[in-house]
């Protein structure tokens, strides 16, 4: 089927009249290091402009000049180990996690990505956070509890599931092994979850095939989740407005420039 706005128009998040900051969710980023900050900083204002209350990036403090320097309404939060990063996800206030994007292939990632699901977050899983785990994929299988969005494309995704021959039944077949929601992008992206439900986002722009585009959508979807939206719902949703957003920028696109095209699509969708 295809996805489509009235599938998941009435989950979108709408304020409150009387709504703050905190009740419309906090969403942490993990940061890359300190040459490699491009992207959790695309993914971290993304899930920002699609509404979640308050957006936090953690990172090492050896690359917190250049976060703290570079982002405004986006909040640093300097963690320099395992130890550190547990005691953040301890905090009840944080509803949503977003790691991978230009985090390192590195233990340091891999650890993270376990110490948040371990604590329970609602997390989306995006491109190096994937792929650290490509030696031993049940290793993050067997820790999926939580609302989890893995969001790869079909090199990562292959590393994991292996290679993609049929992209529906693949899918599917990835979310019922991992436990979690998948979203395999592409020029057609399918989005499949465990229990079986799948919608294919069909005829986004070309334009979408633009270094960094992916790192936004995982933070459409991961301030979405921070929310509180259900994560298929937020995940059909992300996709749809990402292809949305593209399509009303037009010609030219740069990944910057889909997180400023939101308001127009939120607007259109009634928000
Ligand atoms: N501005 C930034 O800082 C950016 C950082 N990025 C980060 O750069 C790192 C590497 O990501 P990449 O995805 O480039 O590299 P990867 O090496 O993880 O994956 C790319 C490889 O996957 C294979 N592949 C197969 N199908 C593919 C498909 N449909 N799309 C893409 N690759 C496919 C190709 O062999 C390709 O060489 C990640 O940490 C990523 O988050 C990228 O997101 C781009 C933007
Ligand atoms: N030809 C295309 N048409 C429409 N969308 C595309 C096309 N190619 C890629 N995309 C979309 O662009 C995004 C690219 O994400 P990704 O591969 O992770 O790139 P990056 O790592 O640079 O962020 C995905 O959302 C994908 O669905």
């Amino acid at each position: 089927m295809d996805n489509i706005p009235n599938l998941w128009l009435k989950a979108l998040p709408a304020l409150k009249s009387d709504g703050s900051k905190y009740n419309r969710g906090h969403c942490v980023v993990l940061g890359g290091p300190v040459a490699s900050t491009g992207a959790a900083r695309l993914s971290a204002r993304a899930a920002l402009r699609i509404g979640a209350g308050l957006v936090s990036v953690a990172c090492d403090p050896s690359s917190l000049i250049v976060y703290a320097t570079a982002l405004q309404a986006v909040m640093t939060k300097p963690v320099k180990d395992e130890a550190a990063f547990a005691e953040l996800m301890a905090d009840r206030r944080i509803t949503a996690v977003l790691l991978g994007p230009a985090a390192g292939i590195t233990a340091r990632t891999k650890a993270f990505v376990l110490t948040a699901l371990r604590a329970g977050k609602a997390c989306v899983l995006d491109a190096d956070a994937l792929t650290v785990f490509q030696d031993q994929p049940t290793e993050l299988f067997d820790v999926i509890r939580s609302p989890v969005l893995l969001t790869p494309h079909e090199g990562e995704f292959s590393r994991l599931f292996g290679k993609v021959t049929d992209r529906e039944g693949d899918a599917l077949r990835a979310a019922q092994q991992s436990g979690a929601v998948v979203l395999l992008k592409g020029a057609d992206t399918v989005i499949a979850a465990p229990d079986g439900r799948i919608l294919i986002n069909r005829a986004a722009p070309p334009t979408l095939a633009t270094a960094g585009s992916g790192d936004v959508l995982a933070g459409f979807a991961g301030g979405l989740m921070a929310q509180g939206m259900d994560v298929f719902d937020a995940a059909c949703a992300a996709a749809w407005i990402h292809a949305e957003a593209a399509r009303v920028f037009g010609p030219g696109l740069i990944s910057e420039d889909l997180s400023e095209a939101v308001p127009q699509v939120l607007r259109h969708l009634g928000r």
